[in-house]
This record gives structure tokens, sequence and C-alpha cells, in this order.
């Protein structure tokens, strides 16, 4: 990608003791991206973020940023700047000292400290309190306070770890919003490092998942969603009803495959593939029926669960060979609910395109 602003090209970190935390990673951050990196814990994904910052050293590969190789770039000398999980800020500062301290200590002149202070706290929504101190502030305000701090150098990339992980849920979901719309304000490339779905899913324009070091799926976060390319990663974002399934043959763009519990059937798949596959199916594609649907995939089973959640309700029913599946129904109020308890004999069905055949 020519307009990248950085690009990491086949980095390694290997740790001494054996553990190899990020393992041959290439990736292309575009100018203006809100990227993310998504994984679970000990997936690789802060000691990428770290080395982008220059605070780790990659021991294979290049990290280039707005197209200079990074290799002799220390972090104070890279175009990025890094907003820690904790966002500790200085105590006995005001919130305008806090935000013009790095530009202090590099010898900027006062009045332009003054002006990108005010702008920075524009940009925060924090103007009102410049010269409050940091415990007559909420969670929410500190966290902006250290954005501030950040964004006041004018970094070409905003580096980003957890930065949400320590407000409650509602603050996290006001702070999501207020993050997107800050991206989009500022016009710099933000990168963030979580292991929230949701959050990622929310906030990234693109999102790279990553297991056991290695990047696994590049996309944004719809084409996660709608075509994940391995369990890993329809496991990872959403829910979804994984079916070990048996491919007989494949004829043209399609598969003769038999799913277990279901039965046999022909599904679109790009891929020639033999032997076993995986089906994947989100459970608001699923279909519940108290009498026999026309539909062409059709399974019969029994409600195990009803977990009722206001809007929708989360349904599970057991079929044949112990294929459990769950579905989401959007709830109807003259029903009270679902419309099914549990014990009742019911179809599940749903149609042959939302069935994602996975070969990996
Ligand atoms: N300084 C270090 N020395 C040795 N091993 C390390 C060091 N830092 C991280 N690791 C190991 O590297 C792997 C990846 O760690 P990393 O912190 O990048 O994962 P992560 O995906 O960010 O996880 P988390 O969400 O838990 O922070 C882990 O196995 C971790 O124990």
């Amino acid at each position: 990608m020519s307009d990248a602003i950085v690009s990491i090209r086949n980095v390694t970190k290997a740790f001494p003791g054996g553990v190899t935390a990020v393992d041959n990673v290439s990736l292309d951050i575009a100018q203006n991206e809100f990227f993310a990196l998504l994984g679970p814990s000990g997936c690789g994904k802060t000691t990428l973020l770290r080395m982008i910052s220059g605070l780790e050293t990659p021991t294979g590969g290049q990290i280039i940023i707005g197209g200079e190789d990074m290799a002799y770039t220390p972090p104070n000398k890279r175009p990025t700047n890094m907003v820690f999980q904790s966002y500790a800020v200085f105590p006995h500062m005001t919130v305008e000292q806090n935000v013009g301290y790095g530009l202090k200590v590099t010898g900027v002149a006062s009045d332009e400290i003054k002006r990108r202070v005010g702008e920075a706290l524009e940009m925060v929504k924090l103007t009102k309190l410049a010269t409050r101190k940091p415990d007559q502030m909420s969670g929410g305000q500190r966290q902006r306070v250290a954005l501030a701090r950040a964004l006041v150098k004018r970094p070409k990339v905003l580096l980003l770890d957890e930065p949400l992980s320590a407000l409650d849920a509602k603050l996290r979901d006001d702070m999501r919003m207020e993050l997107t719309r800050l991206q989009e304000t500022v016009g710099i490339t933000f990168i963030i490092v979580t292991h929230d779905q949701d959050e990622a899913l929310s906030m990234a324009s693109r999102i790279a998942v990553m297991d056991r070091g290695a990047v696994q799926q590049v996309a944004t976060p719809a084409e996660l969603y709608e075509h994940p390319k391995s369990r890993f990663v329809a496991d990872f974002i959403g829910k979804v009803n994984l079916i070990d399934a048996r491919v007989h043959r494949q004829i043209g763009r399609k598969i003769d495959c038999e799913l277990k519990g279901v039965g046999r059937m022909e599904l679109a798949s790009d891929n020639l593939v033999g032997g076993q596959v995986a089906v994947a199916v989100r459970p608001e594609k699923l279909k519940i029926a108290t009498a026999e649907p026309a539909s062409a995939i059709r399974v019969q089973g029994k409600v195990r669960d009803v977990a009722y959640y206001g809007d929708t309700s989360h349904v599970v029913i057991e079929a044949a060979d112990g294929l459990n599946l769950s579905v989401n129904v959007q709830n109807d109020t003259r029903l009270g609910g679902s419309g099914v308890e549990r014990g009742q004999n019911v179809w599940v069905h749903w149609a042959p395109e939302d069935s994602i055949v996975l070969t990996e």
C-alpha cells in the first residue's frame, strides 16, 4: 500500500527465554485510519504496539513510519505518541499544565504552548476544566487529559494501549463515541490495542485479529463478521454456531457436504476443499419454527435453555448427534418474549447463503 503511514514488514519479537511474542507479522496501516489490533490475552498485540512506538525493539523485520525506517529512531524522535492504559497524569499540576508539560520540556515558546494547549483541550472538550487538578476530575475526564497530552505534540500516529479498560461500562460506551469523533476531527492515524471485540468493532475502520503472535485476518469490522476466514476469527468476533461438516465432493463453486446433526446439503464455497470443514452460522441468522418449515436447511430439536434480554432472547436448541444451536430471537411483546419455552420440540432453519464454510 503506497499511502501507508505505518508499514510493518516481517516483524518478529522473540523475548529471551523462548517466547516469540510477535511472529513474522506484516501489516500496512493507511493515513487517517482508526486501526485496531485485537486478540486474546498474550497474543502479542501490546508488544507489536510497543515496537511501533520504539519502546520495544524487534528481533527481526522492519518498521517504517512516514516512509522512514525506524530501526535507529528512539521513541521520542518518532512521529508517534502513546496513550497508556493507566493514563498517568501529574497530580500536582493543573489540566493545562499537564497538557503543556511535554511541550515545555522540549523548549517550545510559552505563547505557542498556550495556543496549542488551548486547541488540544478543545479537541477533548476540557476547555472549562483547564485550571482543575486531576484529583478533582472523574476517570473519564482524566482519560481525556491523557489524550490531550498526547495530541498536543501533533503526532502523525496516536498509539492507544487498552485506553478504555480502566473506565466503568457506561463511561466506556461514551468514550468509544468520543474517540471515534476525535479521530475524525483531528485526522491523525489511531492504532488501538484491545482484547474487547465490541470495542474494536464499534470504533475501528479496520481490524487485525491476532492469535499466538500472528495476524489471522485483517479486514473491516463488517467483513470480519460476515466473512471470517477461520474458525478462530469466526469464534472471536461475535457469537457463532460452528458445525462440523464432511465434504463429499466439489461441484463447481459449491460443495456437497454432510453437516453433523443436520444432514447432507450443497453449500457455496470458493475454495476447493476436501475432508473436514466447519460451517459457521451466526445466531441471528437462525430461525425457530413450531411446524416443519420449507427451508432447505432445517433440523429438529428440543429447547434446552431460554435467556431473556429485553429486546432479544438467546435460545439454545439441542438437536441430534450432540449438536447445540444458539439462536438469537427478536422478542415479540404479544408473546411475552421469544414464544418458545424450555423442553418444547421445535424446528431450526436457515438460508444456505448464511452458512460460511471454513477450511481453517
Ligand atoms: N518483557 C517480556 N519478556 C518476556 N516475555 C514477554 C515480555 N513481554 C511480553 N512477553 C510475553 O509475550 C507474549 C505476548 O505478550 P503481549 O503483552 O504482547 O500480549 P497481549 O496480547 O498484549 O496480552 P494482554 O492483553 O494480556 O496484555 C506473552 O506470552 C507475554 O508473556
